[in-house]
């Protein structure tokens, strides 16, 4: 009997793909470029259906036609060596599926490469990390729809399932799928980056011990915040070191890494002028925080305010932080949301939004309880031109932005670094600013160079002698 599915890349991602395949009845084929891994998953496979192969050729011929390779590999140069390794095997109809996290343009141009030969290729977004590649991830697979459909039936059964449906469903053409994942990890970042925030005041502003910040987090996590990423949070605040018995945070070195997709994510808006300021500050908080050094030193020569540290009401201000990380968090989507309609505009790409927020509900890191509501949204209004002014969140933000002020004036009053949270505020009232000021901003441009401006009591284009 051929294997059904080959897997190329067993690192943390492509092992537990595998895994979650055979689980799912598919005869998988594993390679990998170097054998000590091929070997590692063969120890831990135990009765699961893999086939391993240490030769590109005999892996390739062992799979069912049309072929069907899942490559989870180091994103770059590496994806380029291996489709280069295995298409000389190839044929056409077959299809590579790539499931890292490749840029979309590399994508696109590896799609259109292979279409001369007549080999179908998917650029697939997973998200769920070693868990989700294992038990069920989000799937956002872009290409060719005939090509996509020749690999659905594994890719739905291997998806996250919520409510009987799979967290998977086709992107659309090129690379949108590694596009839509691109984005799900900008808004990852500032949705990290906003909880990070709201632990700093509990833990900073309120002086709540690490294991009370805990119960509040599982608090939260019960209520309209319930996420993974809450979740998460919860676990790691009752993490102890094992060697002090304290929490393991304390003694985690605060310097954030990133691989690269938050970074894509900001810079593909600033060139297509779409304001993801909240994702985007989140990616300079890491690079802020990676500054160790310079931040020791700095500490003992800027002063913060001189003002007096108030005490404050607990029970009031727990709550004011948590509807400061809803009303960011409802931020946060709303530019990730807005980044896909207006990209999906700007190359026809046609996003089903209301399906991927549907897929992002179970699986991936970003899975929330409030992406039921998001994808209802737009269910009812397809076109919506951003989250904010759903009546839904309208109704929240008139809520909760009393807590996201007051938590931000707070923070700034007494010296406390808030990217996410202070820009949250700062999108949510330019973006409900019927006059602003770039008024002033056009007439200066006029003035130093000529560059014109229009008037809000007649069209025309108009320059001032100023
Ligand atoms: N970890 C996570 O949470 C997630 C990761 N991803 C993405 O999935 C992909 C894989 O990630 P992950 O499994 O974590 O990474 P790992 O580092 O664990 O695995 C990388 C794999 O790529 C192989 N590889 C590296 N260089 C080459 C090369 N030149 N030629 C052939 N194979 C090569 C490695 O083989 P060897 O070790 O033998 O060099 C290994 O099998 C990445 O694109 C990542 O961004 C996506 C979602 C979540
Ligand atoms: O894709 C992922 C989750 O969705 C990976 O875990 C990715 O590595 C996260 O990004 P970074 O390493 O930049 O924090």
């Amino acid at each position: 009997m051929p294997n059904t599915i080959g897997v190329i890349g067993l690192g943390v991602m492509g092992s537990n793909i595998a895994l979650n395949m055979a689980s799912k009845g598919e005869k998988v084929a594993v390679y990998n470029y170097t054998r000590d891994l091929t070997d590692k998953l063969m120890n831990q496979a135990g009765e699961a259906a893999l086939e391993p192969y240490y030769d590109v050729e005999r892996f390739v011929q062992s799979l069912e036609k049309p072929r069907k390779v899942f490559l989870m590999v180091t994103a770059g140069a590496p994806i380029d060596s291996v489709i280069e390794s295995l298409t000389p095997y190839l044929e056409s109809g077959d299809i590579i599926m790539d499931g890292g996290n490749s840029h979309y343009e590399d994508t696109e141009r590896r799609y259109n490469d292979l279409q001369t030969k007549g080999i179908g290729y998917l650029g697939i977004g997973v998200s769920g990390g070693a868990e989700g590649a294992l038990h069920g991830p989000a799937i956002m697979p872009g290409g060719d729809k005939e090509d996509y459909e020749k690999a659905a039936p594994i890719l739905t059964k291997i998806a996250a399932q919520v409510d009987g449906i799979p967290c998977c469903t086709y992107i659309g053409p090129e690379g949108s799928g590694h596009f839509v994942k691109m984005v799900h990890n900008g808004i990852e970042y500032a949705d990290m980056q906003l909880i990070a925030e709201a632990y700093t005041f509990l833990r900073q502003r309120l002086s709540l011990p690490v294991e009370e910040i805990a119960n509040i987090f599982g608090t939260w996590n019960e209520g309209e915040l319930q996420s993974y990423l809450i979740e998460i949070t919860e676990n790691i605040l009752r993490k102890k070191d094992e060697e002090t018995g304290k929490p393991l945070i304390d003694f985690i070195l605060d310097k954030a890494g990133q691989k690269g997709t938050g970074k894509w994510t900001s810079l593909q808006a600033i060139d297509n002028g779409i304001a993801n300021s909240i994702i985007t500050e989140a990616l300079f908080a890491r690079y802020i925080s990676a500054l160790k050094d310079q931040r020791v030193k700095a500490s003992s020569i800027l002063n913060g305010p001189d003002s007096a540290v108030e005490p404050l009401d607990k029970k009031a201000w727990i709550e004011y932080v948590r509807q400061a990380l809803y009303m960011g968090k409802i931020c946060a989507y709303a530019q990730g949301f807005t980044q896909y309609k207006a990209t999906s505009e700007l190359h026809n790409w046609n996003l089903p939004l209301k399906e991927i927020a549907l897929i992002f509900r179970g699986g991936c890191i970003i899975r929330a309880q409030f992406l039921n509501t998001i994808s209802a949204i737009y269910e009812e209004n397809p076109n919506l031109d951003n989250l904010l002014i759903a009546p839904y969140f309208a109704e929240k933000t008139r809520e909760y932005q009393k807590g996201l002020r007051e938590v931000v004036c707070e923070a700034v009053q007494t010296g406390i670094p808030f990217p996410s949270l202070s820009t949250a505020l700062t999108y949510y009232d330019s973006y409900r600013t019927a006059n602003s000021s770039a008024s002033l901003l056009q007439a200066q441009r006029d003035y130093f160079g000529a560059h014109t401006y229009e008037r809000n009591d007649r069209e025309g284009v108009f320059h001032t002698d100023w």
